[in-house]
């Protein structure tokens, strides 16, 4: 019995080893299990409450606090990936969405192929956060990742579009309402009445009804500051803060001039103040965030308003300077490369138009009736595009949503911010190198340069209007080519030079503007621009006063500044609206300038209307009127004004041989006698006008000549 009981407790192990054996593994694995799935849990919980919080964060559009920072995948949701385009402008889409419920318009910045778009982002974003007003729409948020190239800018939503488009292309029947007109023409000079009034005063550069956005009650509100930039006067800060502030002390404040000298970051505490609407010297600190943007964007400005900034620190401001660039020098960097005209591109630039003009005359003509709306750039371009984009070939960067992708893409491109500033500069001398090799070679061809400009044509409208003091003599307008007349008034830099920062200067090509654009890239828009921006003038709020001129007649006439509707040879004069305009007043017929479809039609206020815009024409910046005189004029504070003595239909002319001529003309021109043949005498006859005129300018130059060098 005993021997049995010993088998039976040798030949089955313990019971309770057993179970060891088999709990072991299954409590691991139970418990692994158990953390996984609690840590898949917490993944969850987490994403969740992120994305809640992500959709949560971004603040409500208000116009009135600096841009908010948000991130990329924020913005794609908002805008459903995308998906319902509002436009297109010069430097990428625009994109309906929604920001915590409110309606916003996404930009996107295209600055894969160029620096341009990210260029103008920074400096939308500098003015974003300093322009407060009921009549300027500026960005409210905004997401930048330099390394991938995204540029994003988030504005309010504007229901009605733009002005163009409401006013040219859809025909808003709200629009037909000549006070709707009325009031949107005094909204929007109170609102770049406003840009002027900052302190330093903020010039738009690139006013035209496309800038112009319509809120629901179509009330305008000036957008677009990719162009704008502060006027180049003089620091009266510096003078102000030091004079205005605490200190009394002379050496104190000689202490504060040397520390800004040392200290890029110091500028900000003698940075000017801009204003919010109706309330003095109200300064806003922006955001960390925003202030870094900006620091990137203006060197001057940016750092400023950056070490104004609660988070930025001093260090960050030389971090960003590189070896710490004297405040002074900083400066001048900013104005040099604003101010920088490169000359050599124009005549690529007007050549592309001219093209361009008569590709679409040959188009249209087919049609039936030609439309100049402002000038389209790269409409080919676009179409083959698109067509690749058809065909899969090519993707937009914010349709191809693969961030390794991208990363790929953009691997080579990125940069520090030091090696940014490097380029930039390196750009700007690279362009000087050229310019001045491009003078010396004309030099060196045949000097004089500046009269054969002249008399090539290249400085017409200085002398339009009859005031040609330059050189005392006259200059019809039928000694410049046929063209020449026809684009009288359609002043832009197309004509003369070019500012670096409108171009690609590494192609020197128009850069592409998606086709669509009404901007080919410039600072300010053809038939908008004023003539002196140009011609390398100063660019001062009256260039803003100019577009503003051309503006207010496109609003009064309906119609744009070049339109042709017909072929006969009046519909072609009509052509040019600021020529026309300028011929209207001379005849004082300023009422067919109007648009015929205007209901309620206030003669008074139409006509007042048009002389101011006439008043803004003028070609010297010195004798339009201030936007402050402009709202006073139109609001019927101040006097009505009187058409300037070249517009009043009964001015004698100064030239007599040129009013014998248009009493010659009276005779041959067909509109009169309405007789076709005499069409090609006349076209003969000015011809041989033509070849008159330059045989006495010839006959002049070899007179001066000869005298010079005693030939006779
Ligand atoms: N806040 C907005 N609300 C509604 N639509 C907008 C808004 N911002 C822009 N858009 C639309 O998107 C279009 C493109 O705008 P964007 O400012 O990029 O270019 P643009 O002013 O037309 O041309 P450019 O860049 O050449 O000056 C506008 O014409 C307008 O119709």
């Amino acid at each position: 019995m005993p021997s049995r009981q010993l088998s039976t407790s040798t030949d089955t192990p313990p019971r309770h080893h057993h179970h060891h054996h088999f709990f072991i593994p299954l409590i691991t694995a139970t418990v692994s299990t158990f953390t996984l799935l609690l840590f898949l849990l917490f993944l969850l919980c987490h994403r969740i409450l992120t994305r809640k919080r992500a959709t949560r964060s971004p603040p409500p559009p208000s116009s009135s606090s600096p841009p908010h920072r948000l991130s990329f995948s924020v913005l794609r949701r908002a805008t459903n990936s995308f998906s319902s385009r509002l436009g297109h402008g010069g430097f990428g889409p625009v994109f309906a969405g929604a920001l915590a419920g409110v309606p916003v318009a996404v930009k996107l910045m295209d600055s894969t192929s160029s620096q341009q778009g990210e260029r103008e982002f920074h400096n939308e974003l500098f003015f974003a956060s300093k322009l407060l007003s009921r009549h300027v729409i500026t960005a409210t948020h905004f997401s930048s990742d330099p390394k991938r190239r995204r540029f994003l800018l988030v504005y309010e939503l504007m229901q009605n579009g733009n002005l163009q488009d409401a006013l040219l292309h859809r025909k808003c029947p709200e629009l037909a309402n000549w006070n709707t007109r009325f009031s949107i023409i005094l909204n929007i000079a109170k609102g770049i009445h406003f840009l002027h009034s900052c302190d330093p005063p903020v010039i738009h550069g690139d006013i035209k009804p496309s800038n112009v956005l319509l809120d629901r009650d179509f009330s305008p509100r000036i957008g677009d500051f990719g162009l704008a930039r502060l006027s180049s006067e003089p620091p009266r800060f510096e003078i102000d803060v030091l004079e205005c502030g605490s200190v009394n002390n002379d050496e104190e404040k000689k202490k504060m001039k040397e520390e800004e000298v040392d200290d890029c970051g110091s500028v900000a505490s003698t940075h000017s103040v801009f204003m919010e609407e109706g309330s003095l010297g109200v300064e806003q600190s922006p955001s960390p965030e925003t202030a870094v943007m900006m620091a990137m964007t203006s060197p001057e400005t940016g750092l400023a308003v950056a070490a104004a900034s609660p988070g930025f620190e001093k260090e960050d401001a030389k971090k960003m300077n590189g070896k710490g660039l004297k405040s002074n020098s900083v400066r001048d960097w900013w104005w040099k490369h604003e101010n920088d005209v490169g000359s050599g591109e124009s005549k690529k630039v007007r050549d592309y138009v001219m093209e361009w003009i008569g590709r679409d005359v040959n188009k249209e003509r087919v049609k039936g009736g030609i439309e100049y709306g402002d000038v389209e750039m790269g409409k080919e371009e676009a179409k083959k595009k698109k067509k690749k984009k058809r065909r899969g070939k090519e993707l937009e960067w914010w349709e191809s949503m693969e961030e390794e992708k991208f990363d790929g893409v953009v691997k080579g491109k990125r940069r520090t911010v030091r090696e940014w500033w490097k380029d930039e500069c390196f750009e700007e001398n690279e362009n000087k190198n050229k310019n001045k090799k491009k003078k010396k070679k004309k030099k060196r061809k045949g000097g004089g340069e500046k009269s054969d400009d002249i008399e090539n044509g290249d400085d017409w409208w200085v002398s339009d209007d009859g005031l040609d003091k330059r050189k005392g003599k006259s200059r019809s307008r039928n000694n410049r080519g046929n063209m020449d007349w026809w684009m009288d008034g359609l002043s832009g830099e197309l004509w003369r030079g070019r500012r670096n920062n409108s171009f690609d200067s590494a192609s020197g090509e128009i850069p592409k503007s998606g086709g669509v654009s009404s901007t080919p890239s410039m600072r300010g828009t053809v038939c908008y621009v004023a003539p002196e921006c140009g011609y390398g003038g100063d660019v001062t709020e009256k260039c803003d006063v100019y577009s503003f001129g051309v503006l207010l007649l496109v609003i009064i006439s309906g119609r744009r500044p070049l339109q042709v509707s017909g072929s006969p040879l009046s519909e072609f004069q009509r052509a040019n609206l600021l020529s026309w305009a300028r011929h209207c007043a001379r005849n004082g017929k300023l009422f067919e300038l109007v648009d015929e479809s205007l209901q309620l039609l206030d003669k008074e206020q139409a006509l007042l209307c048009i002389k101011v815009a006439l008043l803004c024409l003028l070609k010297s910046p010195a004798r339009r009127p201030s936007l402050k005189e402009v709202v006073g004029m139109l609001s019927g504070e101040l006097e009505p004004p009187q058409l300037p003595v070249e517009y009043s239909p009964s001015t004698p002319s100064r030239y007599p041989f040129k009013s014998r001529r248009k009493g010659r003309a009276m005779l041959v021109i067909p509109e009169y006698w309405n007789l076709k043949w005499l069409n090609s005498l006349k076209q003969n006859l000015s011809i041989s006008f033509s070849h008159v005129i330059v045989l006495m300018v010839v006959i002049e130059k070899w007179g001066t000549l000869a005298q010079r060098y005693y030939i006779w």
